[in-house]
């Protein structure tokens, strides 16, 4: 059978480091009501204030990050998409970003065209969130409704918990961690709370109290990101049996004003290079591909950062990105999928 494809999809980059496609990539990224989840008129005045010095900075970090081929998220997704085409038998294995290019639209498009009936598609994050999951399966949905595209489309679901994933984590990050360290921050991406508290199924449950995330019933933790977050930190340590004190938990690149999950990764660095800790490994688990937040934020400034706080040397740790453990895994969670 060759007319069920895969498609992998990510969040997306900017189509180069110029000022004015930062700019575009941002105002599309952040104009999207489920990222910033205001009513449009307060958006639309949220994102232009933030659109007049942001893209100038964002062009800067991008640019000190960006590769021959392009941005790292892309380059990174497409080698993915690679290996991926040697273990995926049903059909053509194709990517889509969710912003910027290649767009879900002409992707989907394509692959109807081309006599593909079925597309399972998977969102390329481990935890769920309104803001990277939802928004790509009603993107997906819509395209195939606008265009009436005669195509199935299973979904791989958020993968937080599952062993073919954690399982990878460690095996992607043991060589880093045999090599001796003070501690392991796992860094996480943030969300603004108000995001976890929408979704809370229980309406009282979010924020009640500081531990809620690791007392999180099972209709909570389906759709919290930061139980997800700190559960697949759990069972990353566990399994690579490492000690209370020996990890933590953190969450990174806030933006604007609004309270974010805590702790911040800002803090925990400075925190971390005080209490004399010297050799710091970060990992970011909620990436699958290396991109601009672990490059630059974490392995750029957060390094600077360290250091400055007392910190010797801090060690970033690579996302799955390619790994041949990774790329089996995932191989056997989309065909779980459907
Ligand atoms: C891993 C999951 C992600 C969540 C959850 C998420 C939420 C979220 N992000 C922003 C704002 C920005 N994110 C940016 C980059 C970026 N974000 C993710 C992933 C998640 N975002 C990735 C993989 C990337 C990297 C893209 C790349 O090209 O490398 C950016 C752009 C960079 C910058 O200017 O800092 C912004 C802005 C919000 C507001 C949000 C939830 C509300
Ligand atoms: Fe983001
Ligand atoms: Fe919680």
């Amino acid at each position: 059978m060759t007319d069920h494809a895969l498609l992998l999809v990510n969040l997306g980059s900017p189509a180069s480091t110029s000022v004015a496609d930062v700019r575009r990539y941002l105002n599309q990224f952040l104009m999207d009501p489920y990222v910033i989840d205001l009513p449009w008129p307060v958006r639309r005045l949220l994102v232009s204030l933030i659109l007049i010095k942001r893209p100038e900075q964002s062009a800067h970090a991008y640019a000190s990050i960006w590769w021959e081929e392009g941005s790292p998220l892309v380059v990174l997704t497409r080698r993915l998409q690679q290996a991926m085409g040697a273990h995926w038998a049903h059909g053509p294995v194709e990517i889509a970003m969710r912003y910027g290019e290649p767009s879900l639209s002409t992707v989907l498009q394509r692959l109807a065209g081309q006599g593909v009936t079925k597309v399972t598609l998977a969102p390329l994050y481990p935890q769920f969130a309104d803001s990277t999951v939802t928004t790509v399966i009603e993107q997906a949905k819509a395209v195939v409704a606008e265009h009436k595209l005669a195509l199935q489309m299973p979904v791989l679901r958020p993968f937080y918990d599952q062993p073919l994933y954690i399982d990878a984590l460690v095996a992607s990050a043991r060589p880093y961690l045999e090599q001796g360290f003070d501690h392991l921050l796992l860094s996480f991406h943030g969300l603004p709370e108000r995001h976890l508290k929408k979704l809370d199924p229980t309406g009282s449950h979010c924020f009640q109290n500081a531990d809620c995330c690791r007392n999180a019933s099972p209709e909570v933790l389906a759709v919290c990101y930061r139980a997800q977050c700190l559960r697949s930190a759990q069972l990353f340590a566990q399994k690579m049996g490492l000690a209370e004190g020996q990890w933590s938990v953190s969450f990174q690149s806030r933006l604007g004003r609004a309270k974010w999950i805590e702790p911040y990764t800002e803090a925990r660095l400075d925190e971390l290079g005080k209490a004399g800790v010297k050799k710091l490994l970060v990992m970011c688990p909620a990436f699958v591909a290396d991109c601009i937040e672990t490059l630059e934020e974490i392995g750029d400034r957060g390094r600077e950062q360290f250091v400055e706080a007392g910190g010797q040397e801090l060690v970033l740790v690579p996302c799955l990105n390619d790994h041949p453990q990774w790329v089996e895994a995932l191989t056997q969670l989309c065909e779980q999928a459907g």
